[in-house]
Parts: structure tokens; sequence; C-alpha cells
């Protein structure tokens, strides 16, 4: 039922929700009973949630004052002992090709269609948090769930529906758990964000989802940049409330925990086993995890990183991060699931093209050689490439490789391995292209785009964050650059130069008039803040946030206070 009081949302006892009023989203998904979940969500568990905030900020004083982070000898048990998470639910079994996205409209209908096995919807990298695309996302997955979701495109005069047949699995990603959500108050402070994504999400889709999809078991979720079993084994108590509170079995909703935080490497076999009942696995997640190496080792001059395009799977910290996410799930019977290429398809460049193409396969063939059971892609074009090289390698022809890539080479991988630092060169050219493409992102960011092409390459979140934290770095430590054979220190003055000539630039592309409606001048100056700042920032889109809050009515608070 409509649940709107002349305008307003109709909300439970001490929810105050201060996003614009829209009668799809009061009708759709924020009625009072949604609203209610997502409060007694909120109530039980923020203690946790502060806390395990809390001890991320602990554990990073420690890394600052020298220490590095390694494997818990407290919990060495876990690590050694026979135990295996629940088995994989057959609506999954094979995950060869997962795409991914926005929880954007057509781009939700598409990658439903796109002939992928899985579609994880994204409330986190590739979704900028707004209001709109929040709201509107979970508009577009309840309809994605009831099989009702469609979309006229005026400009194209196309009719966009799902395919009848062979549509991907949903898999949905609720942002991490150090965002607030600013539109939704519950008991006078901003709600966590993930709990009202997953909370929506869940109260509207579990019965349709079981029925429709997931064979019986589901929803499905990915969940972001944990740094430590503790926030696993909340999520793992969130899950068991919320089947007690649907009146489903235990262990019927799923997730894939990305492993994208340093600390985090130190934790799978931990992670997993928090979340036993619930778990479908691990993923790669490797641009949050260069980001997280940076800001892990912000205060450890020893371990700068070269330029970001040199910082790949090939570099022994990443490969042995691989390697033992591998062996890790297989240990325990779930998926390892890969990560992203960057690369994606060159629209005007045959050649360019291609060679976009044969990275992203090199890619993937070493991923499933190494024993991934499956991977992501940015873009439908990529799917056919991916599938083919995951169907000419998967060993045994099976629909993974739990079974028959055990990985137990990699039981050897060390702390050392997992640290050590990245080699490449250090150029003026990768401090003006982290520039560029940092200032170009949250300009996209800040308008509502949380992903973009960029140079031929997807650009989110994620990536974004390496640009702003390694510039960080190289400024913190006044790095020398090779700038065309010479040598030249990354100071606050020539970090200002290049921001003055890469915003010059980026005029030039994109012409003064999407410059002047852009807000490129605004993303620059918080760019430039993060980037000199004495005290490198937790996340570019915490401090960000605010500047997309907008509160109805306008009288309400516009700070989002951190968890
Ligand atoms: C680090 C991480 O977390 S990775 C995971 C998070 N990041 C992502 O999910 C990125 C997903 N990918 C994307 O957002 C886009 O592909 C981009 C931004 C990289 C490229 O976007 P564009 O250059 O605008 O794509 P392009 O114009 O080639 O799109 C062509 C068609 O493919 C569709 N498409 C492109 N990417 C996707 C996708 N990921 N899912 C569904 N459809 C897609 C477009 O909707 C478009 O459809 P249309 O022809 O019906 O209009
Ligand atoms: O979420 C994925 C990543 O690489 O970051
Ligand atoms: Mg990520």
């Amino acid at each position: 039922m409509a649940t709107s009081i002349n305008g307003y949302y109709d909300v439970p006892e001490g929810v105050d929700v201060r996003g614009r009023y829209d009668a799809d989203f009061a009708a759709a998904i924020l009625t009072a009973e949604a609203l209610r979940f997502v409060a007694e969500l909120h109530r039980e568990f923020r203690g946790r949630v502060r806390h395990a905030m809390g001890r991320r900020r602990e554990a990073q004083r420690r890394y600052d004052a020298g220490a590095v982070p390694g494997f818990d000898p407290a919990t060495r048990l876990v690590r050694e002992g026979e135990w295996a998470c629940a088995p994989v639910p057959p609506a999954i079994a094979d995950r060869t090709v997962e795409i991914t996205g926005p929880a954007e409209r057509k781009m939700v209908i598409n990658a439903l269609n796109s002939g992928a096995k899985v579609f994880m919807a994204d409330f986190e990298d590739a979704l900028s948090p707004s209001w709109e695309n929040l709201m509107r996302g979970q508009v577009n997955l309840r309809d994605a769930v009831g099989g009702t979701i469609s979309f006229y495109d005026e400009s194209r005069n196309k009719l966009y529906k799902l395919n009848d047949d062979k549509l991907a699995t949903l898999f949905v990603r609720p942002r991490g758990w150090h965002l607030p959500e600013a539109h939704i108050f519950v008991d006078g402070e901003p709600a966590i964000g993930c709990l009202v994504d997953f909370g929506l999400y869940f109260f509207h889709n579990h019965a349709a989802f079981r029925a429709t999809q997931g064979e019986g078991f589901g929803p499905f979720f990915y969940l972001p940049k944990m740094e430590h079993s503790r926030e696993a084994k909340i999520w793992n108590d969130v899950f068991e409330r919320s089947e007690k509170f649907a009146g489903i079995e235990m262990g019927s909703i799923r997730a894939t925990v990305l492993i994208e935080t340093l600390p985090a490497v130190f934790q799978m076999d931990e992670i997993l086993y928090e979340l036993r009942d619930h778990s479908v696995g691990l993923n790669c997640g490797r641009w949050d995890y260069i980001f997280s190496y940076v800001k892990t080792f912000r205060a450890h001059p020893d371990r700068l990183l070269p330029d970001r395009v040199h910082v790949g799977m090939a570099q022994h910290f990443m490969r042995s991060y691989s390697d033992l996410l591998i062996r890790t799930c297989h240990r325990r019977s779930v998926h390892a699931i890969g990560g992203m290429a960057a690369q994606i398809p060159v629209k005007d460049d045959a050649a360019a093209n291609e060679s976009a193409l044969d990275l992203v396969r090199q890619d993937k063939l070493r991923e499933v050689r190494a024993g991934h059971d499956g991977t992501w892609a940015a873009h439908p074009a990529l799917i056919p490439a991916i599938a083919a090289v995951f169907a000419a390698h998967m060993r045994d022809g099976a629909p993974h490789q739990i079974r028959t890539a055990d990985r137990d080479d990699a039981s050897t991988v060390s702390e050392h391995d997992l640290l050590r630092p990245p080699h490449g060169p250090r150029t003026l050219g990768g401090l003006r292209l982290n520039t560029r493409v940092g200032i170009q992102y949250l300009a996209a960011w800040l308008v509502g785009t949380g992903s973009v092409p960029l140079y031929n390459l997807m650009e989110d979140a994620a990536t974004a964050e390496i640009s702003r934290v390694q510039n960080w770095q190289w400024i913190r430590y006044g790095v020398d650059v090779d700038a065309d054979g010479v040598a030249v220190a990354v100071t606050r003055e020539l970090f200002a130069r290049v921001l003055e000539e890469e915003m010059a630039g980026i005029e030039r592309a994109v012409g003064t008039e999407m410059f002047r409606r852009g807000r490129y001048r605004e993303a620059a100056r918080i760019f430039a803040r993060q980037c000199t700042a004495a005290e490198l920032d937790d996340f570019l889109t915490l401090d960000a946030y605010d500047r997309i809050v907008v509160l109805h009515p306008a009288s309400a608070s516009a700070s989002a206070s951190r968890l």
C-alpha cells in the first residue's frame, strides 16, 4: 500500500526520512513496515558496528606506529582446523562470468540479459550514493526480481525488457560498514548505510527471489571492504536476524565477501568461518586492495607504490593474495571469484579494441589457470571472450574448480609474500594521470555517476581511491619521479602546477560549456585537499558525501556524522 501522509513518508516511531518525497519510493520501497525492519536492524547492530569501526582505527594506529598486519595467533585453530562452509546452492554452482554495474534501470536490464551467470547490482564502488540513485536502485531491483522491469529509451525509441530465459542470477552489493545514510535517521542519528541497502532490498524481495531465482535459496549478496572477521560476524548475525524475521530457513541468505583490504587477507579463514552457514565464497577485489595497501602503510615510506599502471596482478604481493584466496576458498568448499580487469571496449578504434580485449583475455587466463571459479566483467561486450577463456581452461569441464584446484602449494604463502612492496617506475606522467582521472571521476560522482569510462578504462570509487592515495603518498614523502629522464621531487608546489595544467587539459577535452556546467572545480578542490592533507583521509567518498546529501525539509541538519 502507498504510505504517504500529505507528501510525507509514513514512518514508524523513531524514524525520520529526510530525502525527497517521491510517490514511487513511498509505495514501492519506503513503507512503514520496511522502515521498521531497517530501524530494528540499525538499533540491534549499531553498537557492534561502532565498536568494529573503532577497532579499525585502533589497528591503523598500530600500523602507523610501525606494526604490519599479519595472521592472528589467537585464531590459529580456525585456520588449521578441518571444517567447510555449507554446500553451494545449485542455482549458483556456475559463476564463471559475473557482470557488475550500478543498480541503474537500463543497466540492470542489460546486465540480466547479458549472458553472464551472475549480475552483481552495485550500491557500492560503481554507484554514487545519492538519495535518488539509492531509492531508484531499490525500485529497479524490486521490479527486476518481480520480473516486471522495463525501460523506454526515448532518444532511441527502444524498449528494454527482460529476456524470456537465461537471465543472470542477481547478487546485490550494499555499501561498506563505514558509510552513513544521511537521508534516513533512526533515533536521531543517520542510519547505517549498508543496513538500509540490505534491509530494504531483503524486505521487499526475499520471497520473490527465492521463488524465481534462488531455487529456494537467497537473496544473494556481495559484502565489501571488511577488515576483520568481527565485521563478517555482524553480517552473519544480520542474516540470521533477517531469516528469523522472514520465517525462512537459516542459511537461505548467501554472500560472497570481497577480500579487498590488506588486513582482511590475513583473516580469510576467519571470515569464512563466521559466515560458514551463509557463505558462497570470496572475491579478489583487487582495486580496493591496492588502495588499502597504501592506506595501511601510510606511515611506512619504505612501501611506496610505483605508477598505478604497474600495480597489476603479476606483482608478487597481488599474486600471493590471489593464490592464497583460491586455496582458502577451495579448502572450505566455496567459490574463489576473480576480480575486475580495468579494460573496456574501445569504440572507435578496432586495433585498440582488440588489444584491450587481449589484455582482458590474458588476465582471465591467469585467473582460471590459477584455479579461480569465475570472474568479473565490467561490460557486456567482454562476456563472450571471458566465457570462452573459462570454458576452455576449467579443469574437468565442471562448473567450478572447487574440487579440482586445491592449490595446496599456496599453503606456503607467508606474511612476507603478502606484504612485499610492488616494484616499478614512478613517473611524472603517473602523477598527472592520477590527477586527471581522480578529478574527472569525482566530478562525475558529484553529479550522480559512480562508474565512468576514462581513457578506455573503467573507473569507479576503488580505482579513484588509488589515484588519490598514491598522490598523497608521493607528496607526503616527497618522492622522486621520472620526468623524461630527469628526477623531480613531488612537492605540494609541483602538484599544484600539475593540477592547474590537468584542469586546463580537462577543460579543453570536455569543452568550456560542459566544464562550466560540470562540478570539475569543486572536484578539484576536494581532490587537492585530500592529496595534500596532513593525515590521509579514510575514504574519498566519505569526505565528499555531504556534498551529495539533499535534505527535505531543508531545515534538517545537512551533516552526516561518522559512524
Ligand atoms: C572495482 C570494482 O568494484 S569493479 C565493480 C564496479 N564497477 C562496475 O561495475 C563498472 C561497470 N561498468 C560500467 O559502469 C560501464 O561499463 C562503464 C562505465 C565502465 C563504461 O560505460 P560506457 O562507456 O558508457 O558503456 P557503453 O557506452 O560502451 O555501453 C554500451 C551498452 O552496454 C551497456 N553496459 C555497459 N556496461 C554495462 C554493465 N556493466 N552492465 C550492464 N550494461 C552495461 C550500456 O548500458 C549500453 O547499453 P545500450 O547499448 O543498450 O545503451
Ligand atoms: O570491488 C572490487 C575492487 O576491486 O575494489
Ligand atoms: Mg571494491
